[in-house]
């Protein structure tokens, strides 16, 4: 169902594609009608050159409501002209030269107007179909000679590649469109928008899947609880705005100090959870003290700004829920907070 937008909305990605690709199509219409036009004229067919006529201004105007963004008005002016077209032409000429073929075409294409229902849509598709059946039941027996004649074989070989091509180009442009909102679609469930680490929800598939991979390899996990120090007056003195830029700095240095296979995750505010894979608390705790350092001599945002983290670290085993390995983690980065901020805290060995 169509969904009525704001006055002030701008077309979304999709309709802009739409809207570039029949914008392309139109200007090959439109070139194309001017050939005809001029090559009727020198034959002396002057009821299909004053067609052509027609044509032009209908794709024209066509091209005028596309940059008015009104593409499904622009697609029923589309539908209309060719159908019009292809019965003056065939009616004049007969069918040997395939000026049939065009009502195909369009009858793809009227399916891309999202303003019409998908039933009227595929009825009006439908019925171009079925002029193009009743065009070879009314006109098979025209037979009008001219000048070229003799070329029909080729022209009609013409006329049906001309119809191919902005079906293959726009049923191609359709798969590009879906690839790209597939991922794009993919990107906004999995990550949080402001930093593209992971959000905390799809974190959680990623971690289960990575817990079953340390049981069936028993590989070592660690976990971190990373928390930006005095985040709060960051905001107060430098403003909200600088705030988020200092969080996305921070997610770029996190990315730096983990590896393809580590998930790391914005887990709340200014909280941050690391799960590295593959690694024991002692690596664990020799790349955290990495990242801590590389953090605290950081300059922000040209802002002469210094930021420090703290840190938690707690070791996963198969045996530990995984909440509550993320809990030690937790209470660790608490204990880094309590000593004095900027520093590094594991989780007792006793109670892993
Ligand atoms: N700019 C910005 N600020 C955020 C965002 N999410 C949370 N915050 C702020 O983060 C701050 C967190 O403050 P607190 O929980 O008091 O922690 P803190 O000031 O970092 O203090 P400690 O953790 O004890 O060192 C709050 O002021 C939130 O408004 C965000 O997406 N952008």
């Amino acid at each position: 169902m169509a969904t009525r937008q704001h006055y002030f909305s701008q077309p979304d990605s999709v309709e802009q594609v739409k809207i570039r690709l029949f914008k392309q199509l139109a200007y090959y219409c439109l070139g194309l009608h001017c050939l005809l036009l001029v090559l009727f004229w020198y034959c002396d067919i002057l009821i299909l050159a004053l067609v052509n006529i027609g044509s032009v201004i209908a794709w024209s105007l066509g091209i005028k409501l596309l940059h008015q963004n009104k593409s499904h008005l622009a697609l029923r002016l589309f539908c209309m002209e060719v159908t019009l077209h292809s019965i003056f032409v065939c009616a004049t000429l007969g069918m040997d030269y395939g000026f049939q073929y065009y009502l195909w075409t369009i009858a793809s294409l009227i399916l891309l107007d999202y303003q019409l229902k998908l039933k009227i849509a595929s009825a009006m598709a439908l019925s171009l179909i079925v002029t193009f059946a009743l065009l070879f039941e009314l006109f098979s027996n025209v037979d009008h000679r001219f000048l070229f004649s003799e070329l029909a074989p080729f022209i009609h070989f013409i006329n049906v590649l001309i119809c191919a091509i902005p079906s293959i180009y726009t049923i191609g442009h359709i798969r590009e469109v879906t690839f790209s909102n597939r991922y794009q679609l993919a990107q906004l469930a999995a990550k949080d928008p402001l930093t593209s680490l992971f959000n905390r929800r799809y974190a959680k598939e990623l971690i289960n899947n990575a817990q079953e991979n340390c049981i069936n390899t028993s590989q070592q996990l660690t976990i971190i609880m990373a928390d930006i120090d005095h985040f709060k007056n960051i905001n107060d003195k430098f403003g909200h705005d600088i705030g988020d830029d200092v969080l996305i700095e921070v997610a770029l240095k996190i990315n730096k100090y983990t590896q393809e296979s580590d998930i790391a995750v914005r887990w709340g505010g200014e909280e941050f959870l690391l799960v590295l894979v593959n690694c024991d608390l002692h690596h664990a705790q020799e790349r955290v003290e990495c990242l801590r350092r590389d953090i605290a001599q950081h300059i922000f945002h040209n802002h002469e700004l210094q930021v420090t983290m703290s840190f938690g670290i707690a070791q996963w085993y198969p045996a530990l829920p995984f909440r509550i390995a993320v809990k030690l983690a937790d209470d660790a980065l608490y204990m880094s907070k309590a000593q004095g901020r900027n520093r590094t805290t594991s989780a007792p060995l006793k109670a892993v």
